[in-house]
């Protein structure tokens, strides 16, 4: 099948939540370990590009990436929201009655121990799946009066999306993975291949273009998928376990990635895991257990003692 094949049939669905049901969940765990970064560019040294950031380019997002909305308003607001999954005759809740509101800037860690709801919960926030009970709103819009194509839409500009188990296209190769969501945004292609070109560069994958995913390593995956989630320059990243499948060295540089994203671009990060570890890039915590809030945390970022805790974790990687 043709990229353009594939872009068609993926456009007459415009059913997203589908797409990504159905995309592999689970990923395989890469043993190999790589350095996080390419002779031609380091993850992490992001260079400042006035195309993406000034908002007077032609982007899909005409204010650079920022969001136009009274800022006193969430991005997200979760109002009693109920998750019932329904096995025959039993019925399990796995959110009971969730009431969050996450606003433009933050970097929010949603933590949980297996089974509590992250990834319901991640479904949710990225309007991937409806609540059973209960309100959802993006961008002050509640998602439930939305038709299909019109959450696609909306979701496509305001969300990028990075999955643990990264949900790239096994036939299309690294660039065609990043053009994707642009393509479903109807880009212009050469405007396109021009953005994809800077965000490969700017994720250190210049050189691997033309690779397809299975030529890739897991940090190099990751990173097409970071690449990809930027495309439409949303102003939202959600990413579940974002680090999961990556040996801690890459994954300290995807998160330094993402870290400056959040503090240079404004974009507000949401990621969910079980992993405390991330938690010193978070300007606010919700622990969740058994599909409940337990608390909520503000944290100040980039406490001196957490940096300390990051240097000698990185350090010990290094050595
Ligand atoms: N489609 C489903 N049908 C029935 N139960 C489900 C379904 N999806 C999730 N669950 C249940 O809901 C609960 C929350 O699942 P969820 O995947 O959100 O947890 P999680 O915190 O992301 O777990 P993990 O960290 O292990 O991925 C679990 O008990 C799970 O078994």
């Amino acid at each position: 099948m043709t990229l353009t094949e594939i872009i068609d049939s993926f456009k007459s669905k415009l059913n997203v939540s589908k797409l990504v049901d159905s995309l592999e969940r689970k990923a395989s765990f890469y043993e190999e370990s790589e350095n996080g970064a390419d002779e031609n560019g380091s993850v992490g040294d992001l260079k400042y590009n006035p195309y993406f950031n000034s908002g007077n380019s032609d982007a899909n997002n005409s204010n650079g990436g920022k969001i136009s909305q009274n800022k006193d308003e969430p991005l997200i607001k979760l109002i009693n929201v109920w998750k019932i999954y329904q096995m025959g005759e039993v019925e399990f809740a796995a959110l009971k009655g969730i009431n969050l509101e996450i606003y433009e800037g933050e970097f929010l860690i949603i933590l949980g121990p297996s089974g509590s709801g992250k990834s319901t919960m991640m479904n949710l926030l990225g309007c991937l799946d409806m609540p059973s009970k209960g309100t959802v709103c993006l961008n002050s819009k509640d998602i439930s009066e939305l038709d299909e194509s019109e959450l696609a839409i909306i979701r496509g500009k305001m969300i990028g999306f990075i999955f643990q188990s990264f949900n790239l296209l096994p036939t299309l190769n690294t660039e065609e993975n990043v053009l994707l969501p642009m393509e479903f945004q109807e880009e212009d292609r050469k405007i396109a291949r021009e953005k994809a070109s800077y965000l490969l560069d700017i994720v250190g994958l210049s050189n691997k273009k033309g690779n397809l995913p299975s030529q890739l390593s897991g940090g190099q995956r990751q990173r097409v998928a970071i690449a990809r989630s930027l495309a439409v320059n949303p102003p939202i990243i959600l990413a579940d376990e974002p680090t999961g499948n990556l040996d801690s060295k890459t994954g300290d540089y995807i998160l330094d990635f993402l870290d400056g994203l959040h503090q240079r671009d404004g974009k507000t990060i949401i990621i969910v895991t079980h992993d405390v570890e991330l938690l010193r890039y978070a300007t606010r915590v919700v622990y969740i257990r058994d599909g409940e809030i337990e608390k909520i945390e503000t944290r100040p970022k980039n406490e001196p003692d957490m940096k300390n805790e990051r240097g000698t974790k990185n350090e010990e990687n290094r050595s």
